[in-house]
């Protein structure tokens, strides 16, 4: 058995991953949520592209009163009702004029501002004809006052997002206004889990000689918070041959990661290592040098990384955020080299370090850095259920006040531990 130090078998997951990702797809916005753009979002006109209103009310020119065109706005400030639509071309306006705007409407050449309709009054004109009228002291009648220029949120060409950028809800919708269709992106990558065990129980209560799964209820969530797809779930029990069958039909689909649960070990009733060799996969990592976790196997097999995790419970999430994040990341378009840089903390508590290799600690963020959750023996989930990261923690332990590397748990991501713990 080789046992890679965790940091190799990161990295070693990292450059697979990365090479196996595409140079991006171009994809519909609505589709391409979560991803990660493979080439910069440029405006593909100014933004706005027209010179546009920001209020309902008047376009006007010049000092007051102004001789109003034939509409006027709703609201106050208008004796008439005119519905007006905001695309209306309008001609352009001498001195002393106006016309009325909705918001969003573009201005006719010539607007030095726009006079809020509850700061506009009509009257009718000694000739007879309608004058509009500032109220006295607004300072709508400034220039510029609620004018969007056209080009002032961007230029014609600018670049709005960059490479790299994870595609939000706010970017998509940056895109939209910025007249694209589809983006460029790496798409999610496409993740199928496969779990051995015939001991294993998906339902109700274990009986003697079963467990209850700890892995097809959370892993596809777990997946989806690491920025990955799930493609399916198959359970093949102690079957060997199904193992090698649901692996193979996986490949041929083109998934990018394959997470196995369970038969990591080296006993004859655990398979994976035969049924990797059956396929011809190129082994990348045999073991790895951490505790829980370190049966964890990683190969790879045409366009599709296999990471093995082994069936312990806390072993198989450790494995699964010491590598499955790094392999999810450089997949889904993360250059290797960032995927693999961890964040640091400092320890609050003492923190108790394994016998041999690195311990993979569960343990919560305090004001004062992380510190230890308890029940993290490798067959338990009690302390994870709790834990906001893995601490790395070298043979030997670490003193309080030590600096320490984290494994983030992506799905906390989001949650407030701290006020968390205050309650
Ligand atoms: N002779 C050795 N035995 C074991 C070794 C070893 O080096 N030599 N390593 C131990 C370590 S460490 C781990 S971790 C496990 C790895 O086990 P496998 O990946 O082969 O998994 P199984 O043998 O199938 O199961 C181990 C354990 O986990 C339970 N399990 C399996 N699947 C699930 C599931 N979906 N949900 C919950 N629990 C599951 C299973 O019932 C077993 O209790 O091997 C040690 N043994
Ligand atoms: O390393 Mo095992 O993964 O202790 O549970």
């Amino acid at each position: 058995m080789s046992l890679t130090p965790l940091s190799d078998a990161r990295r070693r997951a990292a450059e697979a991953a990365a090479a196996l990702c595409g140079p991006g797809v171009d994809t519909p916005l609505d589709a391409a949520h979560g991803a990660l753009l493979a080439a910069p979002v440029h405006a593909l006109q100014s933004i706005p592209h027209a010179a546009t209103s920001a209020m309902d009310g008047w376009a006007i020119r010049g000092e007051g009163p102004w001789r109003p065109h034939d509409e006027a706005p709703s609201g106050p400030g208008s004796s008439e009702r005119t519905a007006l639509s905001p695309v209306d071309p309008r001609p352009a306006l001498e001195d002393g004029e106006a016309v009325a705007v909705v918001t969003g409407s573009p201005i006719p050449a010539g607007t030095t501002s726009v006079l809020r309709s509850e700061h506009a009054r009509l009257d009718q004109g000694s000739d007879g004809h309608r004058l509009l009228h500032a109220d006295p002291g607004s300072e709508d009648v400034e220039p510029g006052r609620h004018l969007r220029p056209s080009g002032s949120e961007a230029a014609d060409g600018e670049v709005l997002l960059s490479s790299g950028e994870r595609l939000t809800p706010a970017r998509a919708a940056m895109a939209a206004v910025a007249g694209h269709d589809t983006v460029l992106i790496h798409p999610l990558p496409r993740v199928r889990l496969i779990c051995t065990g015939e001991e294993v129980i998906t339902s109700g209560l274990p009986g003697p000689g079963q467990v209850r799964d700890a892995f097809e209820i959370s892993v596809p969530a777990a997946v989806a918070a690491m920025g990955g797809r799930m493609a399916g779930v198959h359970r093949v029990g102690d079957d060997a041959s199904a193992l090698t069958r649901r692996l193979r039909e996986a490949i041929a689909d083109g998934v990018g990661l394959v997470l196995t649960t369970g038969g990591t070990a080296r006993s004859e009733a655990d398979a994976l290592r035969a049924a990797l060799q059956d396929l011809g996969a190129e082994p990348l990592v045999d073991s790895v040098d951490m505790r829980p976790g370190h049966p964890a196997v990683l190969a790879r097999v045409g366009g599709t990384l296999v990471l093995g995790l082994p069936g312990n419970p806390l072993a198989g999430f450790a494995a699964l955020a010491a590598l499955g994040q790094v392999a999810l990341d450089a997949l889904r378009g993360v250059p290797a080299e960032a995927a693999v840089g961890l964040p640091r903390s400092t320890s609050s508590q003492p923190l108790e370090g394994a016998r041999r290799g690195l311990r993979l600690l569960p343990v919560e963020l305090h004001d004062d850095g992380v510190g230890p959750v308890g029940h993290d023996k490798p067959h338990m989930m009690r302390g994870l259920a709790s834990a906001d990261a893995f601490a790395l923690v070298p043979p030997g332990g670490l003193e309080a006040g030590a600096t320490v590397e984290v494994l983030p748990l992506a799905w906390q991501a989001g949650s407030t531990p701290l006020s968390r713990r205050s309650t």
